[in-house]
């Protein structure tokens, strides 16, 4: 299935494409002071050659392109710069269908057009939006279909012409999963993650939220720390999110790990001994997540932290992800209340991990609003506050900063 261009073959004499650049000149261009995608004026068709029936219908696809371009933009709110790339990207972005398009399709539809590419992965709509995503394996998979399907009619969709562009899938947290037929190959993606829902009871979790989480939480007592919206409480040892390490004496905390929490650690150990090992586990932090809050990507200080890190999950579900930057993936883990992540190995140290700070995550193609919710992070310290990993991108052994520190214990 090749689209038919949607002009006559006058028009196709214009050089490519029809529509010059009219997306990305007209987002490039942002007018001061506003917050939206502000757009040039229409080209003209100026092809000589054209008949002015040509051109009023050159002038109302133009037309109807800056609207498709200027609705994506305001409703994911890219007022600065939109997120088109001119390079091939394995994401195409649909501008003009989706389920609130006119003449829109359905997932099953738009399957049935693109799967016939080679390379195609998945679909995905947003609800209520009238814009889609179409994922490949690769950027060329994906340009063969932009050259075919862009800017031309489409038989099966009623000759509707289509708007395409490459957009960078990291952009979109809707986008950022492959196809994973369940969470245990979805789990195999990210080596040394390991996630187990129910691992605590509804009466433990209830337990450790009246008798920690909530603990103070209103008073503005010391022990709490406010960082990207999120409030932080440290146990045993504190760490220092400035210096990206532990150890800083004004803020060690002097708070003894809890009962509630040292059960969490046994019991973890003993199910899981060959990942979390026999390591004294003595830093905690408990932190608690408003609606819009997140976490920026980071993979935890290697020099820091020991090999193995594990996030007990309170309260209301939270989407993280894990971004791989050596094969640039992206794999999306829904943490459930009462669930145990643990980090060990590449997950530990190959992979970044965050919370987009947002109201909302996209489960299943589904929005589900963001509720409070808490997390009780467990680590070892590494005493030795060296790392011979072989990921350096992600790596702190040798910056300046640890190296003196290194040098100031002797090490
Ligand atoms: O709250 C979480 O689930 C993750 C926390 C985390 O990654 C960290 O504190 O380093
Ligand atoms: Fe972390």
């Amino acid at each position: 299935m090749i689209g038919k261009s949607y002009l006559s073959d006058s028009l196709q004499l214009c050089p490519e494409p029809l529509l010059p650049e009219l997306g990305n000149l007209a987002l490039d261009q942002k007018e001061e002071n506003t917050n939206e995608c502000t757009l040039p004026s229409l080209p003209e068709a100026d092809d000589s050659n054209l008949s002015k029936r040509e051109k009023r219908q050159f002038n109302k696809l133009a037309m109807k392109k800056m609207e498709a371009y200027r609705t994506f933009c305001k409703l994911e709110g890219f007022s600065d710069k939109p997120p088109f790339s001119r390079l091939p990207r394995k994401t195409l972005l649909l501008v003009n269908l989706g389920y609130g398009a006119v003449g829109g399709a359905d997932a099953t539809q738009i399957e049935s057009i693109f799967s016939q590419f080679k390379g195609f992965e998945k679909v995905v709509m947003v609800h209520g939006k009238p814009y889609t995503f179409v994922e490949f394996r690769g950027g060329d998979d994906a340009l063969i279909a932009r050259n075919a399907l862009h800017e031309k009619q489409c038989p099966e969709l009623n000759s509707k012409v289509l708007f395409i562009e490459f957009v960078n899938h990291q952009d979109f947290a809707y986008l950022s999963d492959r196809v994973y037929h369940n969470i245990e190959s979805k789990l195999a993606s990210v080596s040394g993650l390991i996630y187990k829902e129910d691992f605590i009871s509804i009466s433990e979790e209830k337990d450790l939220l009246d008798n920690i989480a909530y603990n103070n939480i209103d008073n503005e007592s010391q022990l709490w720390h406010t960082i990207q919206n999120r409030k932080i409480q440290h146990y045993k040892n504190s760490f220092d999110y400035r210096k990206k390490h532990v150890g800083s004496t004004e803020l060690v905390s002097h708070h003894e790990i809890p009962d509630s929490i040292d059960l969490l650690i046994k019991r973890a150990q003993s199910l899981y001994p060959d990942a979390l090992g026999s390591s004294i586990y003595d830093q905690v932090s408990v932190q608690q997540y408003p609606p819009g809050s997140g976490i920026s990507f980071h993979a935890d200080s290697h020099t820091a932290f020991g090999d193995c890190i594990f996030i007990v999950s309170l309260l209301n579900p939270i989407m993280m992800e894990f971004r791989h930057p050596a094969s640039n993936s992206l794999v999306c883990l829904d943490l459930k209340p009462r669930s145990l992540a643990i980090l060990s190995g590449d997950a530990r140290f190959g992979w970044e991990h965050g919370i987009r700070a947002r109201k909302s995550d996209n489960i299943d193609g589904n929005t589900r609003l963001r509720d409070y919710r808490w997390s009780i992070t467990i680590r070892s310290i590494n005493q030795n506050i060296f790392c011979d990993c072989k990921y350096p991108a992600l790596c702190d052994n040798n910056t300046i900063y640890v190296r003196d520190i290194r040098k100031s214990k002797q090490l």
